[in-house]
Formats: C-alpha cells, structure tokens, sequence
C-alpha cells in the first residue's frame, strides 16, 4: 500500500480578485522524488508558499504525515519535518557559511536569531552544522562570508539549509536556476545525497534535472495539475505536450521533444 506524506486537496488560493491556485489537487508519496513542472506563472512557487505556510490557502485543505497544516504557520510546519530551500535573499550575507547553516538549524528547533550566544552551549545543533557543512561540500568554507561565496556555492548552501533542521520532506524551488550544465550535474548529485530516505518536492524548469531526478513528475498549468505521473508516461502525454508548451505536437516538434 502506497503511504502518502503530503496531500492537496482542492486548494485555492487568490491575490485579491486574481484566482492563481484553482482547485488543485496532489497526492505526494512517502520517500518519493516528486518534481513539480509547468509554463511560468502556472502558480509552482505559490504552491510551496501554500504548502510551507509562508501564504494561507483561500479554500481547501493540506494535509502533511497525518495533520492538517494549513492555518499553521511556516515554523509550525517546519517543526513537523517539511524543510524548504531558503533564498538567496534571505541568507545572511555578511555572516559565515556556518552560521547560516547553524542559525536554520536553530529555526528548525524554534530558537531565535537573538538567542545566537546561548546556542554556544547547544553542542547537538553544531554537530549537526558540521554535518550538513560536510554533506554539501562545503567544509572547507565554513568561516568564509557568504557574499564571497560562488553561485553555486551559495545554491549548495540553501539546499544545506533547508535541510539543516533535518526534516523528513524536503521542498527545493528551483535550485539550479542560474547554473551551468557542469554546475546544475553536481547539484543532481547534491540533491539525491541530501534527499536519500527522504521525499522531495522540487520545482524545476531544466528537463535534465527533472529526468535526472524525478520518480514522477506533477505538472502544474493555469493552477491546477493536470498530470502527475512518472517522467516517461508524462513525456508521452498528448495533453502535458499541449498544455504545457501551448503548441500542438507537430506544430513545433523539437521544443516537444525537449520536454520530452
Ligand atoms: N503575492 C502576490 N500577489 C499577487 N499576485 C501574485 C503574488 N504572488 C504570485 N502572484 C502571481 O501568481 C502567478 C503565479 O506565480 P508563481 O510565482 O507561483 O508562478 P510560477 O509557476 O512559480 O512561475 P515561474 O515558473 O515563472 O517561477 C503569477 O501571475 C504571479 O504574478
């Protein structure tokens, strides 16, 4: 029997009069590797924000390994074991690798920024910095400023912290966004070590990391999935290849096959 870990049901959300999610529907199976795919503005980042907590739902309900979270707030859900990348933006970018990877692990356990000295004496929440530091690559940086990091780094580093509170599932939206082939490779690789016994769901607009990745694929148009399922049946679906690129199949074969 199939365990599912997170569920949408019939999700809405609107920005004033505006209708972005429209019914959505999504079963996410534990331990899988969902990728959520579909044309720009189709609502990809809206939906993480519903299901982390960042924005509330309109109508509808999500539920998460057995509570209904929405109406909970985003460390409320955090708690619980749903992990999101944090932005770039909102990495501190004066302050180490380190201690971006030690204050999420912080956040992960309800601590606040301003209890930073105290934390000192909180020997489990540097073990485990150290441990995401050298899961990412990245150990040999630790007392390096953020803003001297390369992109890629800095990319690694929001994967480690969406991890570093050590939750169960883990919501990726657009990590490779920026990266060059040989530097989106290594984040595949960055993604299934940090993902392994977990469930990820990851936005992506690169087909090479959605194929390299994925179990199933959910593909997400006008604020609804129209399909989800894995990566070879979605590349042979009519209705994906219409919808999602807005051409018919013979109209512009090579951008299918693209996708495909
Ligand atoms: N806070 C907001 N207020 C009003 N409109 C919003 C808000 N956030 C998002 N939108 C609108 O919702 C739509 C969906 O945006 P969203 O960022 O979820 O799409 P997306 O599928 O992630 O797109 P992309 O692939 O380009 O990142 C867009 O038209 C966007 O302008």
């Amino acid at each position: 029997m199939t365990q599912n870990i997170l569920e949408l049901k019939d999700v809405q959300k609107r920005f004033g009069k505006t209708e972005i999610i429209r019914g959505l529907n999504l079963e996410v199976r534990k331990g899988e590797r969902l990728a959520v795919i579909g044309p720009n503005g189709a609502g990809k980042s809206t939906l993480f924000h519903l299901i982390s907590g960042r924005l509330s739902v309109s109508a509808g309900e999500i539920w998460f390994d057995g509570d209904r979270i929405n109406g909970r707030n985003a460390q409320q859900i955090y708690q619980r074991g749903l992990s999101r990348s944090f932005q770039i933006t909102n990495l501190f970018s004066r302050q180490t690798v380190y201690e971006n990877i030690l204050s999420a692990a912080m956040w992960a356990q309800g601590y606040r920024y301003t209890f930073w000295k105290r934390i000192s004496q909180l020997q489990p929440l540097h073990d485990r910095a150290q441990e995401v530091l050298e899961l990412i690559g990245l150990a040999a940086r630790r007392n390096v400023s953020v803003n001297l990091l390369t992109y890629a780094e800095q990319r690694a580093l929001e994967i480690g912290m969406a991890v570093a509170g050590g939750g169960h599932t883990i919501l990726l939206d657009e990590p490779t966004a920026g990266m060059s082939r040989g530097e989106s490779d290594a984040a595949i690789e960055l993604i299934k070590t940090v993902s392994t016994g977990k469930t990820l769901l990851i936005v992506e607009h690169d087909m090479g990391v959605v194929f390299g990745l994925a179990d199933r694929v959910a593909v997400v148009v006008y604020g609804q999935v129209i399909a989800c399922d894995t990566p070879e049946n979605i590349r042979a679906n009519a209705k994906v290849q219409e919808a999602y690129l807005g051409v018919k199949k013979d109209q512009k074969k090579g951008v299918v096959d693209g996708i495909a």
